[in-house]
């Protein structure tokens, strides 16, 4: 999965500026970056939702918009996204959730699904809550509803926008830790897009860092952790003072 010089503009607001990225397969990618500037953008530029207006989205060597409609759906279904709020139909208990992706794109009868749909659940830990309906549940419970969701399929590759929003630092913790069991378990390419450092420093394998729709620094977590470039130090350690303004 990779980005190559990505640009995107709403109006003559330019949010992506050559946006250039390219993710380690079977790792965890976590992208950092300050409120408003392009994270989410770029998560739906992975997922076909947004057409670049110049650079390629290129998913499994293919630039996605060079593909006819029919081979980006079917290209969709390798993925597994984790939107913000887990994104659960509100109409439908948390296993018909879990269900839906496997209903609607494969043939498999209800046992297999079933099957799957149990495990996942007794993964994320929501045995207990399968009749329960997204609003009768925490949100952080929610979240891990739609991370059962995003697994379902077996998706090489899975996206977490701001997994960690709305969560107080324990169940913040505590998703990191399933995100870890869950990527050492099925492996595949994750990305995560945080603004939470410290989640960043517990699941990420390589960080990358976004700021006014570039990337200005990519490269091993540790290795970022431990950076004395001003930019990334400041950014990683939160500070106020350094070259990071507020324009
Ligand atoms: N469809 C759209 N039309 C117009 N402007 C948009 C659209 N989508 C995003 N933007 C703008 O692009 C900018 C980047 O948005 P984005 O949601 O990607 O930021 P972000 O980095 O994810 O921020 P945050 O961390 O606060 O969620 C914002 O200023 C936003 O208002």
């Amino acid at each position: 999965m990779q980005v190559r010089d990505v640009r995107k503009a709403f109006g003559d607001f330019h949010v992506l500026n050559g946006l250039n990225l390219e993710f380690a397969n079977d790792a965890i990618t976590t992208v950092l970056g300050p409120s408003g500037t392009g994270k989410s953008v770029l998560i739906k530029h992975l997922v076909g939702l947004l057409e670049p207006d110049g650079g390629e989205v290129l998913i499994f060597g293919k630039d996605i918009w060079r593909i006819s409609e029919h081979e980006r759906y079917e290209l969709r279904k390798r993925f597994g996204v984790l939107f913000q709020d887990g994104a659960l139909f509100g109409s439908m208990n948390i296993y018909d959730n879990v269900a839906f992706p496997l209903r609607k794109h494969t043939d498999l009868a209800e046992t297999e699904i079933e099957e799957i749909v149990m495990e996942r659940l007794i993964e994320v830990g929501l045995e207990a809550a399968l009749t329960k309906n997204p609003s009768e549940i925490s949100g952080g419970m929610r979240k891990r509803a739609g991370f059962a969701r995003a697994l379902v399929m077996n998706p090489e590759i899975v996206l977490f926008d701001e997994p960690d929003s709305g969560l107080d630092p324990v169940r913040t913790s505590l998703l990191c830790d399933l995100i870890l069991q869950m990527h050492e378990r099925h492996k595949g390419t994750y990305l995560v897009v945080t603004h939470d450092i410290r989640s960043a420093r517990k699941v990420s394998d390589y960080v990358g860092l976004i700021w006014k729709g570039k990337v200005v620094h990519y490269g091993e977590a540790e290795e970022a952790f431990a950076s004395r470039d001003p930019f990334v130090r400041q950014f990683l350690a939160g500070d106020s003072a350094g070259p990071l303004g507020m324009d």
